[in-house]
C-alpha cells in the first residue's frame, strides 16, 4: 500500500510538471487521497492488532510469572535485601525441574553417545582465558548516561531504536534497506561505528533522555584473585568449554587415542551482563551444558547420521535470512546436509539430536527453528554455526548454539601452553614425505649452555618448520643466530644443531582435530519450556496448569486421601513409599481442603498424575488415578499403581495406551 501511495504521489507531481489537463490532475489527486485514506486505515488496524498482540503476550507472561513465583519455581536472589539484577534462586519445584532437565540431557546425549563427562572448576586462571581469547575479546560495547552514569548495552539501544523505526510502515524502501543493513551488521560494529549509529539515530538515555557517552568495550568476565597473595589473576569462567579443551590430551588417552569422541560438561558459567533482563533469559550466573565433539578435520561424516536423516527441521538458513521472503523453511537434516546447507554430517547430527531433545522436554516444535549465523556473526575460524531459537513472549531466543569451530581452540591452547594437543593418524600405507629434522648436538649444547641446555633443546624442538629453517639459514649466513628460550635468549653457533628437510618413510602423522560444539543454556531452555507448557483451564481462568512432560515434572504424582481418615491416610502413605522405592517422586496431600482445590494445586505445579484413595479403596484395595491435562480418571488395583505410573513416567506408553481397557471413573468428589 505504501508503494501505491508513493506511485500515486509521483504521478500527481509528473502530471503537474507536464502541465496536464486540470481534470486529469484532479482525478490523480483524488486517487492519491483515496489511497492515503486506505493506508491510514491499514496502519491503524496494524497498530491496534500489534498493540493487542503485545498486550496479550504481556498478560500471558505476567500470569505465568505469577504462577512460577507463587509456587517458588524461581525467585530473585537475595530478595530480602532488594535483590541483585541477573541473579535468581530456584525453589523446590524449580530445582526439581532443572535437575530432571539435566538428567534427561545426560541420558539423551552423554549416555546415548558414550560421551566423556568432566567437571572442572569455575575459577579459571587468566592464562587459559588469554589463550581462548576471552581476556581480550569477550566484550560488549557499553555507553553511560552522562548525568546519572547508568550503564546500557550500546547494541541493545541501537537495536531497539532500529526496530521501532522499522515498525513504521511509512518509511521509504531505501530507508528500510539502510536500517535493515545496520541491524544485520550491529554485532560487528566497532566502537566508532556504534558511536556513529547512536549519533545518526539521535539516541538518548532511556527514561532520562540525557546524552550518552561514546561506546567503549566492557569485558563480561568477573575477575578474581586466586590465593591470598593476589599474584595469580583469575576469572569466573564465562563458559564451561575451556575445561574440556585443556584436558584434551588426557581425554584422548582415556579414549584409547581414538577419534572421534565427545566430552561433555554441565556447570555454572558467569557473565557480568551489562543489562540482565527478561528473567532467566539473560542472567549473570547460569548453567550451561556443553559438548565438545572432536573429529578428524577431513572426516566429518557421522556413523549414526542415518538414524537422524529423516528428522524434519525448520531451517532459517543464511540465504533465507538474506532473501526477499526472510522465512525459515521445512527440510529434513538429511537433505540439508546433502545440499550443503548444513556444512557436514556431524554438525547436522547434533542439530537433529537437539531438535528431538527439545521436543521431548516439551518445547513446541512449531515454535522452534534453527538459524544459521550470517557470515559476519561467525568467528573467522568457524566453518558453520546454527542457533536453536525458541519463540516465546520475548521473541525468538537463542537457547542452544551449535558450531563447527574447526581446530581453533586446541591450537590456541597448544600454542600458549606449549603442550601438543593433537591426535595421531596411521596411514593406510606408509608414505614418503619431506619432514623437518631437528637434531641438537647434545655434547656441544651441554658445553655451551650448561644448566640451560635442556631449555635450549626444548626451544629448538618447539620451532615450527618456517622458524627452524630461518634459524639454520641465519647460522649459515652470519655464523650465529639468536634463539629465544624461557626467560631470555641464547646464541646458536654452527654445529650445535642439525636442521634440514629430509625425505622419510612415515606411517602416520599428528594433526589437530576439529571440534563441533553444541552449547546449551539450561535456564533459557527452561524458561521457554515453561512458556510452552503453561495454560489456563478454559472453564476457569483462575486454574493455571503446566503441562510438563512426565520426565520433566517436578513431582510425578500427588497422592491424597479423599477425606481425613486414618485408613485412607495409611494407604496413601504406603503408595507414596512404594513409588519412592523406584525413584518416583510423589507428594502426599492430606490437607482437609476439597479434592477440586487439591487438583488445582497440583496442576499449578505441573504434576502429571494424581492418585486418590477413597472409601471404596478401603473395601476393595483399588484407587483412582487422574491424568492432569485430560482430567481422565481410571480405577486400578493398588498393586498396579507402581507399574502404571512407572510406565507413564518413563514415556513407555501414553495415558491412552497405558489405560486402555481399565475402568473409567467419574471425577472424584468429597
Ligand atoms: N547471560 C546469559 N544468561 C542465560 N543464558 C545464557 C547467557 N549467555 C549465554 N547463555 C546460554 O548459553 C548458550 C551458549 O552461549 P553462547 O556464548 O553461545 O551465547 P551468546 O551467543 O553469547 O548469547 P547471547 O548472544 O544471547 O548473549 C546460549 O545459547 C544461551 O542459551
Amino acid at each position: 500500500m505504501q508503494d501505491a501511495v508513493t506511485d500515486a504521489g509521483n504521478n500527481v507531481r509528473a502530471l503537474k510538471a507536464e502541465k496536464k489537463d486540470k481534470a486529469e490532475i484532479d482525478a490523480a489527486i483524488a486517487k492519491l487521497k483515496e489511497l492515503k485514506l486506505e493506508l491510514d486505515t491499514e496502519i491503524k488496524a496494524a497498530m491496534a492488532a500489534g498493540d493487542e498482540a503485545a498486550a496479550a503476550k504481556e498478560q500471558f507472561r505476567s500470569k505465568m510469572n505469577g504462577a512460577l513465583e507463587q509456587r517458588l519455581f524461581y525467585i530473585p536472589s537475595f530478595k530480602i535485601y532488594g535483590g541483585v539484577a541477573g541473579l535468581y534462586d530456584y525453589g523446590p519445584p524449580g530445582c526439581a525441574v532443572k535437575s530432571n532437565l539435566q538428567a534427561f540431557w545426560r541420558q539423551h546425549f552423554v549416555l546415548n553417545e558414550a560421551m566423556l563427562e568432566v567437571e572442572c572448576p569455575s575459577v579459571t586462571p587468566e592464562v587459559v582465558l588469554k589463550a581462548s581469547g576471552h581476556v581480550e575479546k569477550f566484550t560488549d560495547l557499553m555507553v553511560n548516561d552522562v548525568v546519572t552514569k547508568d550503564c546500557f548495552r550500546a547494541d541493545h539501544l541501537v537495536e531497539e531504536n532500529l526496530e521501532r523505526m522499522l515498525a513504521d510502515p511509512m518509511i521509504s524502501a531505501d530507508k528500510r534497506r539502510e536500517l535493515e543493513d545496520m541491524l544485520a551488521r550491529l554485532e560487528e560494529f566497532t566502537p566508532e561505528e556504534m558511536g556513529d549509529a547512536i549519533t545518526k539515530l539521535a539516541i538518548k538515555a532511556p527514561e532520562t533522555k540525557n546524552d550518552l557517552t561514546a561506546p567503549y568495550p566492557f569485558n563480561l568476565m568477573f575477575p578474581t584473585q586466586i590465593g591470598p597473595s593476589g599474584a595469580l589473576q583469575g576469572y569466573l569462567r564465562p563458559e564451561t568449554a575451556q575445561g574440556i579443551f585443556v584436558n584434551f590430551r588426557d581425554l584422548l588417552y582415556y579414549n584409547g587415542g581414538k577419534l572421534p569422541f565427545a566430552a561433555a560438561q554441565i556447570g555454572q558459567s558467569f557473565r557480568n551482563e551489562i543489562a540482565p533482563r527478561a528473567g532467566l533469559l539473560r542472567v549473570r550466573e547460569f548453567t550451561q551444558a556443553e559438548i565438545e565433539h572432536f573429529v578428524h578435520p577431513e572426516q566429518k561424516d557421522h556413523s549414526r547420521f542415518a538414524e537422524v536423516a529423516d528428522v524434519m527441521l525448520s531451517l532459517f538458513s543464511r540465504d533465507a535470512q538474506l532473501g526477499a521472503v526472510k522465512k525459515p523453511f521445512p527440510m529434513t537434516i538429511g537433505e540439508a546436509v546433502e545440499k550443503g546447507i548444513v556444512a557436514n554430517q556431524t554438525l547436522g547430527y547434533f542439530i537433529a539430536r537437539t531438535q528431538t531433545f527439545l521436543e521431548k522436554i516439551g518445547v513446541n516444535p512449531e515454535r522452534l527453528r534453527f538459524r544459521q549465523h550470517l557470515q559476519h556473526e561467525m568467528a573467522h575460524y568457524a566453518e558453520d554455526c546454527w542457533d536453536a531459537e525458541i519463540e516465546c513472549s520475548y521473541g525468538w531466543i537463542e537457547c542452544v548454539g551449535l558450531a563447527d569451530r574447526s581446530a581453533f581452540d586446541l591450537k590456541a591452547h597448544s600454542d600458549k601452553s606449549k603442550v601438543e594437543l593433537t591426535a595421531y593418524e596411521r596411514f593406510a600405507e606408509p608414505k614418503m614425505v619431506e619432514t623437518l629434522v631437528v637434531e641438537p648436538n647434545k655434547k656441544d649444547m651441554g658445553k655451551a649452555f650448561k644448566k640451560d641446555a635442556k631449555a635450549v633443546t626444548d626451544a629448538l624442538m618447539a620451532l615450527c618448520q618456517e622458524d627452524a629453517l630461518a634459524l639454520a639459514a641465519k647460522v649459515e649466513a652470519d655464523g650465529k643466530a639468536e634463539l629465544k628460550i624461557e626467560g631470555g635468549s641464547v646464541e646458536i653457533l654452527p654445529g650445535m644443531v642439525k636442521i634440514a628437510m629430509e625425505t622419510q618413510k612415515v606411517s602416520g602423522r599428528n594433526f589437530t582435530p576439529s571440534v563441533i560444539e553444541p552449547s546449551f543454556g539450561i535456564g533459557r531452555i527452561m524458561y521457554c519450556m515453561f512458556e510452552h507448557s503453561f495454560y489456563i483451564r478454559p472453564e476457569d481462568e483462575q486454574k493455571t496448569v503446566f503441562r510438563f512432560s512426565p520426565i520433566i515434572a517436578p513431582i510425578k504424582c500427588t497422592i491424597f486421601p479423599l477425606v481425613n481418615d486414618a485408613g485412607m491416610n495409611d494407604l496413601a502413605g504406603t503408595i507414596s513409599r512404594v513409588l519412592a522405592t523406584e525413584g518416583i517422586s510423589s507428594k502426599l496431600d492430606t490437607t482437609a481442603v476439597s479434592v477440586g482445590k487439591r487438583y488445582a494445586r497440583t496442576d499449578e505445579l505441573g504434576v502429571p498424575f494424581a492418585v486418590t484413595v477413597d472409601h471404596r479403596s478401603l473395601q476393595d484395595n483399588t484407587v483412582t488415578i487422574r491424568e492432569r491435562d485430560s482430567c481422565d480418571q481410571v480405577r486400578v488395583a493398588v498393586d498396579d499403581v507402581l507399574p502404571l505410573i512407572k510406565k507413564l513416567c518413563n514415556l513407555q506408553a501414553t495415558w491412552e495406551e497405558a489405560t486402555a481397557g481399565l475402568e473409567k471413573q467419574a471425577a472424584a468428589s468429597d
